[in-house]
């Protein structure tokens, strides 16, 4: 069982402002007092008890503790330190200011094929080096892309919320139904096994957002999204996507394919025309 420091973070940390909450507990600003640093805190409830609906397994959370310690990127948040006391536990990570990608997409409506080559890039990176781990990331959308600085140029992207994330074993077969309706592969609907393939699906969908600032499956209601996923009903609509290239729709295509083992890998994907052209020409046709 992993042993995390059992010193009162308050000792080490000056608590600040929520930064936000969900599903992965609660995100708080935090200063450490010896230095005057700025972090985050995520601040997780431990199950009190067997029977206790509330409070997340403290095996659950030794899982994310474990991958985040296992992955040092530049495009993935880093995991600085991990305290517990007898209800909580609270992971110590860098504080990333610019927002999510959601917002700066919701901000811009969408964004020009440039713009998005350069999100893509800086995403694929950070799971080409997870992927090469054999770290899945299972849960990765927009929400879950922060921007270090979103005045900046070319803001540099930081993926977080490993909550969902697995390390995958040689041989062992492993299965999910979480994840977000919107960005989730047919094989996490049908229950099938799982691959890092299944996050190559999510960023199909993410690119496809990036481009048009629509959600290539998003039904009425969840289930008629999941509907959507599994048929393939999907389309490039003319309204939306008459200025976008045909390489840019051909990368999309590639990562949105039913059969996990025929997807492009995100090895592939940096190699794609669209992320790596042979030069600028080939986007105009
Ligand atoms: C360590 O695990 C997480 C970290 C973070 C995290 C890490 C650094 C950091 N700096 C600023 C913020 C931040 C700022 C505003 C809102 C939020 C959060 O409520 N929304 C993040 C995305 N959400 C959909 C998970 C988080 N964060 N959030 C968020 C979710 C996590 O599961």
């Amino acid at each position: 069982m992993a042993v995390f420091k059992l010193d009162n973070v308050e000792d080490l940390y000056e608590i600040g402002n929520v930064l936000g909450s969900g599903h992965f507990g609660q995100v708080r600003e935090v200063r450490e007092r010896a230095t005057g640093a700025q972090w985050a805190g995520k601040f997780l409830k431990l199950k009190r008890g067997v029977g206790s609906r509330l409070g997340l397994e403290r095996k659950n959370v030794e899982k994310e503790v474990e991958i985040l310690q296992s992955l040092q990127h530049q495009n993935i948040m880093a995991l600085k330190d991990v305290f517990e006391s007898r209800a909580e536990v609270v992971l110590i990570v860098e504080l990333i200011k610019g927002g999510e990608l959601f917002d700066f997409i919701a901000e811009k409506e969408n964004l020009t094929e440039t713009e998005a080559i350069e999100f893509m890039k800086q995403i694929l990176e950070g799971v080409r080096y997870m992927h090469q781990k054999n770290v899945g990331h299972f849960d990765l959308k927009p929400e879950n892309i922060m921007l270090s600085d979103k005045h900046a140029p070319k803001p540099d992207i930081k993926i977080i919320d490993f909550g969902m994330a697995h390390r995958f074993i040689q041989g062992e077969e492993y299965k999910s139904l979480g994840g977000t309706p919107q960005y989730i592969g047919p094989e996490i609907i049908n229950y099938e096994p799982l691959s890092t393939a299944a996050d190559m699906w999510s960023i199909g969908v993410i690119t496809y957002i990036l481009l048009s600032g629509l959600s290539p499956f998003q039904g009425e209601t969840d289930e008629e999204t999941l509907r959507n996923i599994v048929a393939m009903n999907y389309e490039f609509e003319p309204h939306h996507f008459s200025q976008t290239s045909n390489m840019a729709k051909d990368f999309i295509q590639k990562l949105l394919v039913k059969d996990q083992s025929e997807r492009m890998t995100a090895e592939e994907c940096l190699i794609h025309p669209w992320i790596k052209p042979l030069n600028r020409t080939q986007i105009a046709n």
